[in-house]
């Protein structure tokens, strides 16, 4: 319990610390999660307070909430171009790439954040790893072909000498993202190499979108026990 409280701290500070990054008048992405959860709700007291943005949630969970702190919402549609997103991830690694998806979100969350001119992360130290991999990765798949598909993932994982086990999100009641899709979560241990993975990945034919976020990340905000990191920078 009292950890527990200590790591919605940590995920509360590196929150506040985005927030610094808001301006009025800015274009706001919206992430998804506990972590992501934060920034929305110190963001929905400044807007009380008279700040004037925009923004676009990238989950139904994340509009939900926003929209109970009366923060503008529009749809990537409306406002296609966004200044800024903050989103928390699963893993950061040092050179700002990321597992994202253990809540389900990674394919709004990545549309929102090619979408951006820049994209914050908010974590709190445990999300930091010298080397991605040990958070199994999400993989969102159409349901469709599921046995074909996943045959084809593992493949492509044995191809990059990576075996992986992969479990279907919820097992024989399978977890159902936004998008109406499932979820492969492939416990790799250790990603090697983030790029060629990523790359394999995103030509099999029913693989929607996979939680790899390389080159997206410019700044990354690490909140540990004394002190919040900065990684990069805007
Ligand atoms: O699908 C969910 C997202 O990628 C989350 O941002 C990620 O799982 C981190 O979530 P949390 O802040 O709850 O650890």
């Amino acid at each position: 319990m009292a950890a527990n409280q200590d790591s919605e701290r940590l995920k509360r500070e590196a929150a506040r610390r985005a927030l610094d990054l808001v301006e009025p008048g800015m274009r706001l992405g919206l992430g998804t999660g506990t972590t992501a959860r934060h920034f929305v709700d110190l963001l929905g007291e400044k807007v009380a307070q008279g700040l004037k943005v925009r923004c676009v949630a990238t989950s139904e969970a994340t509009l939900a909430q926003a929209k109970g702190l009366n923060i503008p919402m529009t749809t990537l549609d409306d406002m296609p171009e966004l200044d800024l997103t903050v989103d928390g991830a699963d893993e950061v690694d040092p050179e700002l790439r990321l597992i994202k998806g253990g809540g389900g979100a990674l394919l709004r969350e990545k549309i929102v954040a090619a979408a951006s001119l820049s994209m914050a992360v908010i974590a709190d130290a445990s999300k930091a790893v010298a080397r991605l991999g040990a958070f199994p990765l999400p993989v969102e798949v159409v349901p469709f072909g599921l046995v074909s598909t996943r045959r084809h993932i593992e493949k492509a994982l044995e191809g990059l000498g990576a075996p992986g086990e992969l479990v279907l999100r919820g097992g024989p009641k399978p977890f159902v993202t936004d998008g109406g899709h499932f979820i492969l979560d492939c416990r790799l241990g250790a990603i090697a190499d983030p790029e060629r993975l990523a790359a394999a990945l995103s030509v099999i034919p029913g693989v929607v979108e996979h939680g790899l976020f390389i080159g997206y990340a410019r700044v990354a905000f690490i909140a540990g026990a004394d002190a919040v990191r900065t990684l990069g920078r805007l």
